[in-house]
């Protein structure tokens, strides 16, 4: 099956936040809503008890020594900029958590659905079962954090990357595999939300330019700040 017919062309953009995927570029779609106010809150609870260890919440610091403002914890393999280890080298050496059985067969409905749009049954059934994500990276925006344009490309591999949101609405910018300016797309992702990007988008540049204080829905498990979860294949062994 050609790479079109797998990721329409169709750009659908962000003005509403109806229910039902929504194709911001060839193979990136945004699902809001994807996950229950009860997923949500079962999810920042795993959340509480990854960041207790063996390796913490950390900000990673960048070859020119600037520190990011997320702060990140790791699940199968740690990142660090830029590469993927299994101890956290550059934190406390400890080795990391395990990638959650829960979190694969997640990974692989959250592909079905954002997929749905425009894939062939068949195809699609393939392409959701042969997704097997290896790596997470957690990460925490408290006040003020943000994350700059760049390109997920430390993987060995071009399988989509599935993300999600709990907490706190930000403004995620999704551009061109080209270059970290436009054209971008600026999707507000809100708890709840799936955003999936692969095929031709798999490499586009993205970032967080703000997220918006004080907006986490009642009952989402979280009072402040905001969760990403961004699940990988790493292509490792
Ligand atoms: O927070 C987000 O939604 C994006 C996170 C991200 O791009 C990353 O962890 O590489
Ligand atoms: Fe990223």
């Amino acid at each position: 099956m050609s790479e079109d017919a797998l990721f329409p062309l169709t750009l659908i953009q962000p003005d509403t936040h109806d229910a039902g995927p929504r194709v911001i570029a060839p193979g990136a779609v945004h699902v809001p809503g994807w996950l229950s106010l009860e997923q949500q809150r079962w999810i920042v609870k795993r959340f509480g008890e990854w960041t207790r260890g063996p390796v913490p919440l950390r900000a990673a610091t960048l070859p020119g020594g600037h520190q990011m403002s997320v702060r990140t914890v790791c699940l199968g393999w740690h990142w660090q900029p830029y590469r993927y280890t299994r101890e956290a080298t550059d934190v406390n050496g400890r080795p990391v958590l395990e990638f959650p059985e829960w979190m694969v067969r997640l990974g692989r409905k959250a592909v079905s659905d954002a997929y749905s749009v425009g894939v062939e049954n068949d195809a699609l059934a393939q392409l959701a079962s042969d997704y097997t994500p290896d790596a997470a990276l957690v990460n925490y925006y408290d006040h003020g954090a943000a994350m700059g344009m760049h390109q997920d490309k430390d993987e060995r591999s071009d399988a989509p990357v599935v993300s999600l949101s709990i907490g706190e609405t930000c403004n995620f910018r999704f551009g061109n595999t080209q270059t970290r300016s436009k054209p971008y797309a600026d999707v507000e992702l809100r708890s709840g939300d799936l955003f999936v990007f692969g095929g031709p988008s798999r490499f586009a540049y993205h970032g967080i330019p703000k997220v918006f204080p004080g907006t986490c829905p009642e009952g989402c498990g979280l009072a402040h700040g905001r969760i990403n979860i961004t699940m990988r294949v790493t292509g490792l062994s």
